[in-house]
């Protein structure tokens, strides 16, 4: 990471910590509430600038037997690091992640995410989370896996070249992070 990052402030918009979170579009494979083939992640506010996140590992997620799949794990993760970035106020997309599985995680675990923006410079965000097992028969403290990721700031105009392929009613500003 460079080293002359800044942290942003925790704008009064942001919910207080506990406070739900909202999806940042409805037919998101992440979270949205109206996507049936989707995750149905759901978050929360967290202390200063962190976010929490749930996921609950259904059974079609698996990917080595009885585990849940790696590229499962990587959307939780980059769904709970590009919510972090909501105290932003204005869209962004991933531009890097990367992923370390350090645990296998059982199908039928509930995870349970937290990340939070480590610091930014110009238009570059840089995240991390970590996820740890909350319920089913391997819970407890350990980190199962964690992720560093790098968001860009973006104009809302970045989505108008794709508004012909997009799958569902777009809300304004669809696709973006919007509280
Ligand atoms: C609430 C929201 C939840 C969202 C959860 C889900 C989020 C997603 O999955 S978004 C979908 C997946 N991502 C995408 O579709 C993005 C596709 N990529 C792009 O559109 C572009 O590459 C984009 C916008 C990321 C960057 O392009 P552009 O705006 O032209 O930026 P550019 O000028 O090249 O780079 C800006 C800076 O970022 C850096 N940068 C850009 N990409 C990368 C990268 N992959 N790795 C490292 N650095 C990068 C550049 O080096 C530059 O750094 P500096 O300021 O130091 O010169």
């Amino acid at each position: 990471m460079p080293d002359d990052l800044t942290l942003p402030p925790r704008p009064d918009f942001f919910p207080a910590p506990g406070g739900a979170l909202p999806q940042h579009w409805s037919k998101c494979f992440g979270c949205g509430d109206d996507q049936p083939a989707g995750m149905a992640m759901t978050f929360t506010a967290g202390e200063g600038l962190e976010v929490s996140g749930r996921l609950t590992v259904a059974q079609r997620y698996q990917g080595g037997p009885g585990v849940i799949h790696g590229g499962i794990l990587s959307v939780a993760f980059d769904e709970v690091q590009g919510m972090a970035c909501m105290v932003l106020g204005g869209p962004v997309v991933t531009g890097h992640l990367e992923i370390d599985f350090a645990r296998p995680i059982p199908l039928g675990s509930v995870l349970e995410f937290r990340a939070r923006i480590d610091g930014m410079v110009r238009r570059k965000v840089y995240t991390s989370a970590e996820a740890r097992i909350v319920e089913g028969p391997t819970a407890g403290d350990t980190v199962v896996a964690t992720s560093r990721g790098l968001f860009l700031t973006i104009k809302p105009e970045h989505f108008a070249p794709m508004a012909d392929f997009v799958d569902g009613v777009p809300v304004s500003p669809f696709g973006t992070s919007s509280l």
